[in-house]
């Protein structure tokens, strides 16, 4: 149970602490806030609703905890985070009972979440052992002008500390994915978890606390986006901001000082679907890339841009197979469970209802119950139409009909979004010269698009965000290059 056992001391009453300065502690502004399970729409848990001070308070012992982090031997640094992934697994139950309650999420893929949180976090401590045990040597005589008088010496020097944002539909994964790269390069972190999924990440925090990480090195301040957020995004301490969500992100970009900035924000994936497709292969990435976790992935299949001879019969599959998805609790393990708030609801019925008036063929007859919104499958829908271009993050799924391939890229091509995106062909030419000429972050050829195995680079281009995450690369954007030169007083040429 959330709050229980290892647990208990992250638990003040029914309101859950904050964790500063390797402590859990109660905020002094002496208010909460409550987050809301989408399934009852009552108040699940209550979360600390953390000061401006108590802001400034977790800067100041991350900036010193960090300098001595930075001087931890990385074997060590990866010690730990193996010890942390270790704690987190055994872990799994009441983590994933949180993200069941929190944000609906179907009890297996809650499990999941948690399991591939820790693995990411094992995957991470070791390839920064590898690539933050390696430098490079360069030599001045390879450019013009210059004998071999200077060598010089580059190595990866952590940021400094590191703001997490992560969105709701991934609380733990999308913190952890942060959180780990920051580590093992030298950071700390300050944790803004989404309001819905706070108490996951609380839960994963003391995961890392139990784990035995330095006091003040790893911090979560809770609150509104909407009443910290500017705070802590604007704040002088920051030395890099991890943020992963929506539109906000493009307003924290505007905002954010001179640091560098790693944004993963909406998407509207298209999925471009040609005469010679396997039309089965299609329909199942059509619904697991549609439809699992209600759509409420970014990297979900959010418009189908289908050859017109082929698409009637795509959509007949599409249907059949719709019509087997399970609808209800997360506790019940459905396909389909509530989204995450009613604004969210009521914003992907506006979308519905817009395609209803212009004319959109309505595959499945349309359904809600409270935060619970049945699989819909909107077919013949147009451009006019705001589900065309709108991500409704629900499970609610637009179809356009095509007469060419241009078509279809030029539609891609249009959005303001360029997240991921896929074809389906059985001619491995046509598919390249597709992939290549639609302008997402990445293309998935005969395959729903995804962001794992998590150290895959992942990366959105236009609104759909800046720079690359993926282990890696989130490792690599957390560090900054030191160079030191060794100026001899002759020219030094190494003998064989
Ligand atoms: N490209 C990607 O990898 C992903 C993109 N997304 C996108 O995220 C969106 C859905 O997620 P959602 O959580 O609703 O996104 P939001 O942008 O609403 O929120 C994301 C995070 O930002 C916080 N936040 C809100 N306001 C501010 C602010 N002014 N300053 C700083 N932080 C703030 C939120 O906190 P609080 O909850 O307290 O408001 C939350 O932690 C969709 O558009 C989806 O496509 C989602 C997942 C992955
Ligand atoms: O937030 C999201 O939607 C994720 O980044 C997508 O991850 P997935 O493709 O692995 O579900």
């Amino acid at each position: 149970m959330a709050g229980n056992g290892v647990f208990a001391e992250i638990l003040d009453g029914e309101v859950f602490k904050y964790y500063a300065d390797g402590e859990w502690k109660k905020s002094s502004s002496g208010k909460s806030v409550a987050i809301v399970n989408p399934t009852t729409r009552k108040t699940q848990y209550k979360v600390q609703a953390c000061s401006q001070e108590e802001v400034n308070k977790v800067m100041d012992s991350a900036k010193s905890a960090q300098k001595l982090w930075a001087k931890t031997p990385l074997w060590k640094r990866a010690e730990l985070l193996h010890k942390a992934a270790a704690i987190l697994k055994e872990h799994k139950a009441p983590i994933a009972e949180s993200l069941v309650k929190e944000i609906a999420k179907p009890a297996k893929d809650a499990v999941t979440e948690v399991v591939r949180s820790g693995d990411l976090v094992s995957y991470c401590a070791e390839e920064g052992v590898r690539i933050l045990g390696e430098g490079k040597f360069l030599v001045s005589d390879s450019f013009p002008g210059n004998e071999r008088t200077k060598y010089c010496l580059t190595s990866k020097i952590p940021l400094g500390v590191i703001l997490a944002i992560p969105p709701f539909n991934y609380p733990v994964n999308l913190a952890v994915s942060k959180i780990a790269p920051a580590l093992i390069a030298g950071n700390s972190i300050v944790l803004k978890p989404p309001t819905q999924g706070a108490v996951s990440a609380l839960h994963m925090v003391h995961c890392f606390h139990l784990a035995g990480f330095p006091k003040g090195l790893i911090n979560c301040v809770t609150g509104k986006g909407s009443e910290i957020g500017d705070f802590l995004t604007m704040h002088p301490g920051v030395n890099c901001i991890s943020f992963t969500g929506g539109d906000t992100g493009i307003a924290i970009s505007k905002k954010a000082g001179m640091i560098p900035l790693q944004m993963e924000l909406g998407g509207k994936d298209a999925c471009i679907v040609l005469e010679d497709a396997d039309l089965d292969l299609v329909a199942g990435n059509i619904i697991k890339g549609g439809f699992s976790y209600s759509g409420q992935r970014c990297t979900a299949v959010k418009v189908v841009l289908v050859m017109e001879s082929v698409a009637d019969a795509l959509v007949e599959k599409v249907k059949a197979k719709v019509a087997k998805l399970s609808v209800g609790a997360p506790e019940n393990d459905c396909d389909i469970t509530p989204v995450v708030s009613e604004s969210s609801a009521n914003f992907i019925e506006g979308l519905v209802m817009d395609a209803k008036e212009k004319g959109a063929t309505f595959c499945q007859e349309y359904k809600r119950e409270g935060n619970l919104i049945w699989p819909l499958l909107l077919d013949n829908v147009r451009p006019d139409m705001r589900i065309a271009w709108e991500e409704p993050f629900g499970p609610v799924l637009p179809l356009i009909r095509i007469n060419s391939i241009e078509e279809g890229i030029h539609h891609c091509n249009a959005s303001n979004f360029g997240l991921q995106g896929c074809v389906f062909t059985k001619d491995i030419n046509k598919a390249i010269m597709i992939g290549d000429a639609m302008e997402t972050g990445t293309v998935q050829i005969n395959s729903a698009p995804a962001r794992g195995p998590d150290h895959f680079p992942f990366q959105g281009i236009k609104d759909s965000g800046i720079g690359s995450q993926g282990i890696t690369n989130s490792i690599n954007m957390m560090t900054k290059i030191k160079t030191t030169v060794i100026n001899l007083p002759s020219p030094s040429y190494t003998m064989g």
